[in-house]
């Protein structure tokens, strides 16, 4: 009966082999004039949808062909590579469904955001509150998360309004983070990569789900997620990606590599080095006999925070070590913490003490260098410009000095430029590894 059952499909099962041949036939005719033809890749770019490129902890060697479609055997050194690079991956995703290389590469920028005028204010802090890496609750409190961030937000708002009345009425945060990644996007192609920059502001817009749908329509091969914060901390980039892991569905098939910190970049800690500089060279002679002192205002997190595993203080006091020796060595340097909100203890000293304390010990030039921040806002115009400057003077410091944020320093930019570059060819650290193992991040709670 079995038997006689298997027989009758027979003929359907040769038709469907035959056709199956027919089709093997012409993709490969295809392939075949494809290699000879200069195709724009970009207009058969849907063929791509819904091919999964493998991820990358199970991805297979990509079978590499000559044009007749003979398989290559990769060199043995690499065989037994564990990790995929970046540009494997997206070699390998592009591969399996056209023989180009042309990739173009995704570079998504991660940073705070802020409100772009005063009417913004109380849904950026309420945003800001909601999130549990910058406003932690015990777990069994978190069903108050968004009554507190209310309250909290309605409560804030007035005083954080006149900070940003102060200087000009809103941040320009996002001014400052386009015109980063214009240069970073100009840099990149200066050095061959066909490579478009993205903006994921996590508080205020653009939001990360509005870059990452820009970023997929734009059909990219790979993406560089980039935080625009130099140091690690779980309450900046961890939050940020945090979100991002939220959306990953949208890119399964995305080859993809998160740079997590870049603290020690040589051409961000010249290019910051090079800026105090210039301030101290600003100083006469007469200045300098009387001692110039430079001060790092890094922005604060909770010391709890250090106590659980965040590398942010030892990230910021490593970015120290390393631009201290590129600048002049007869000025004394000290590092202190701004920007503390709420009761709890944060890392100390307070840069409000620190100014203080110097006053008293009878300093009178103060170089000050805002360390976490590589733009231009709110803790730079108006905390350390205006706050914090009047400070200083009332309590005696008679030569103040700040040091611009990097913005887009052409150092600064350069290296960004070359991180990514960089990034393409070290094993990939995809958005899962850094939120269940390198930092361990808390991201199923929280949402955009
Ligand atoms: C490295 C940078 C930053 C860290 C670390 C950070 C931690 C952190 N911040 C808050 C609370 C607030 N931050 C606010 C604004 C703000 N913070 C950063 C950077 C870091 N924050 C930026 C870039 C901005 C936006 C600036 C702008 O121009 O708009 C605010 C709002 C302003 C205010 O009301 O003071 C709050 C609040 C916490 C609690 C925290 C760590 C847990
Ligand atoms: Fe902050």
């Amino acid at each position: 009966m079995e038997m006689h059952q298997l027989d009758r499909r027979k003929p359907v099962r040769r038709r469907a082999q035959t056709a199956l041949t027919l089709i093997s036939l012409a993709a490969a005719s295809l392939s075949c004039a494809q290699a000879f033809l200069v195709q724009p890749h970009r207009h058969t770019r849907t063929l791509r949808m819904g091919v999964a490129a493998p991820p990358p902890a199970v991805r297979q060697k990509p079978v590499k062909k000559d044009w007749l479609g003979r398989v290559k055997e990769p060199p043995e050194s690499k065989v037994s590579e564990p990790k995929p690079t970046l540009r494997e991956w997206m070699d390998a995703s592009i591969r399996e469904w056209m023989n180009v290389r042309d990739a173009r590469i995704g570079v998504l920028i991660l940073n705070l955001g802020g409100p772009l005028m005063e009417n913004d204010v109380e849904s950026f802090l309420f945003n800001l509150f909601m999130d549990g890496e910058i406003f932690r609750l015990p777990a069994a409190l978190r069903w108050l998360q968004e009554p507190l961030a209310y309250l909290i937000s309605k409560a804030r708002s007035p005083k954080t309004s006149e900070a940003y009345r102060s200087i000009g009425g809103g941040s320009p945060i996002l001014g400052y983070t386009q015109a980063q990644g214009e240069a970073l996007t100009r840099q990149l192609r200066r050095m061959g990569y066909d490579a478009q920059t993205y903006i994921a502001m996590r508080y205020s817009a653009p939001y990360t789900r509005t870059a990452v749908t820009e970023m997929l329509s734009d059909n990219v091969d790979g993406v560089v997620i980039l935080p625009l914060y130099p140091h690690f901390s779980v309450s900046t980039s961890g939050s940020s990606i945090n979100i991002l892991k939220k959306y990953s569905r949208m890119f399964i098939d995305m080859p993809h590599t998160v740079v997590t910190e870049w603290y020690d970049r040589p051409g961000y800690t010249k290019a910051v080095a090079n800026l105090i500089q210039r301030e101290i060279d600003s100083f006469t002679a007469d200045e300098r006999r009387e001692g110039i002192h430079v001060l790092f205002s890094a922005h604060g997190v909770p010391k709890s925070y250090i106590q659980n595993g965040d590398p942010y203080q030892d990230h910021i006091v490593k970015t120290i070590d390393t631009v201290k020796r590129q600048y002049s060595a007869d000025v004394s340097t000290h590092l202190s913490y701004q920007s503390k909100v709420g009761p709890v203890e944060w890392l100390q000293p307070y840069t409000d003490d620190m100014i203080e304390s110097l006053a008293k010990q009878g300093v009178k030039n103060l170089v000050v260098v805002p360390i976490s921040f590589v733009s231009e806002h709110i803790e730079t115009l108006e905390e350390i410009d205006i706050e914090y400057r009047h400070l200083a003077h009332e309590k005696g410091i008679r030569n103040w000095r700040r040091v611009p944020a990097l913005n887009v320093d052409p150092l600064f930019i350069k290296d960004l430029a070359e991180l990514v570059a960089e990034s393409l060819d070290q094993p990939v650290l995809s958005l899962n590894e850094v939120c269940f193992k390198k930092y361990k991040t808390s991201f199923e709670q929280y949402d955009e």
